[in-house]
């Protein structure tokens, strides 16, 4: 019988951190060690490789990862043909998604990308760059660069396409957005082989299903309260309208639990106007997963 193990790339770099903290939160915990590309993780059926997201998606069409985590950009960089599970939204700091943006120094006359023409473009992501000016009908040399791209303007590039999520360092540097080139997610992506087999599909999916679960959870609490029959329409008339709350009988005929799962941000706005509507003995709950 095939070995049951799914060979699972966790990215180096700026996902790192955030992609433990999730796989932690979705029960798998995950042992970085300093000098080891092998992390350990707390399931026999998982074996991890630790690769920048740059690669991640080459080495999972090849097959050599049967699953792995990177972000939407490099997976069209590569132009990567494998299987996306999922998109997990976050980033390396928040849960927004990431942009490549065209940046010039802020004291350039540089105001849309076809003012570029003829000039230097400095990028890690060469060809996503390449088509973009040419969507644009405009002639640069892209050249790639290795990191610290921001620091290249104006003397070693007129311009720069480069990776933002809080633009913290675009501003550290002086430099202004011309244009948006991509937005990106972190994504799961498997090998397409790999989701062709049944235990490792089965084995993708229930990971998938784990992390997403997670994420939806994020910022959200469950509130319980008790309700006398009376005031029940009132009750459940300030409760957010698209969410279904569960109603159950107590010993009490007159009386009822009502729970449902709000926006954490709701709750100092809707607990005063539940209990001004007649709820008792209002609990609020940490929530750790949602599976829709
Ligand atoms: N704040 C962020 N900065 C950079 N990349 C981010 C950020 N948040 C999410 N990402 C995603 O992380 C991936 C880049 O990670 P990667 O490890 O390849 O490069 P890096 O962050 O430049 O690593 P390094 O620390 O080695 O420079 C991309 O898919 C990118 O979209
Ligand atoms: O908009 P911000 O929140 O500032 O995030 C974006 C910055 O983070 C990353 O740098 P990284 O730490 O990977 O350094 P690098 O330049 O060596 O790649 C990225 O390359 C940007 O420089
Ligand atoms: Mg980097």
């Amino acid at each position: 019988m095939a070995e049951k193990i799914l060979k699972l790339g966790i990215p180096a770099g700026s996902l790192k951190d955030a992609t433990g903290e999730l796989f932690k939160k979705a029960g798998y915990n995950i042992k970085f060690s300093s000098r080891s590309y092998y992390p350990e993780i707390d399931d026999v059926e998982i074996e991890c490789l630790l690769i920048r997201a740059q690669e991640m998606a080459r080495y999972v069409e090849q097959g050599l990862l049967d699953a792995g985590i990177t972000g939407h950009d490099w997976v069209v960089e590569n132009e990567a043909d494998v299987t996306e599970v999922c998109e997990l939204m976050f980033s390396k700091v928040s849960r927004r998604p990431v942009r490549w943006v065209l940046c010039v120094p802020e004291d350039s006359p540089v105001q849309k990308p076809e003012d570029l023409e003829g000039k230097r473009i400095a990028t890690e992501v060469v060809g996503l760059t390449k088509s973009f000016f040419a969507k644009h009908n405009t002639n640069v040399n892209v050249e790639f660069s290795w990191g610290a791209t921001e620091v290249k303007p104006p003397k070693l590039a007129d311009a720069i396409v480069e990776v933002t999520e809080t633009g913290s360092s675009l501003r550290a540097n002086d430099l202004r957005i011309v244009a948006e080139v991509l937005q990106s997610t972190t994504r799961f992506i498997a090998n397409n082989d790999s989701i062709a087999d049944p235990w490792k599909k089965e084995k993708i999916d229930n990971i998938a299903l784990m992390l997403q679960s997670c994420l939806a959870a994020e910022g959200k609490v469950g509130l319980m309260m008790n309700v006398s029959r009376t005031d029940l329409e009132t009750v459940l008339s300030t409760l957010p309208a698209l969410q279904k709350p569960t109603v159950a009988s107590l010993s009490d005929p007159q009386w009822v639990a009502v729970s449902t799962i709000v926006d954490e941000s709701f709750v100092r706005e809707i607990v005063p106007k539940l209990r001004t509507a007649g709820a008792q003995g209002i609990v609020e709950t940490p929530i750790n997963k949602i599976i829709d």
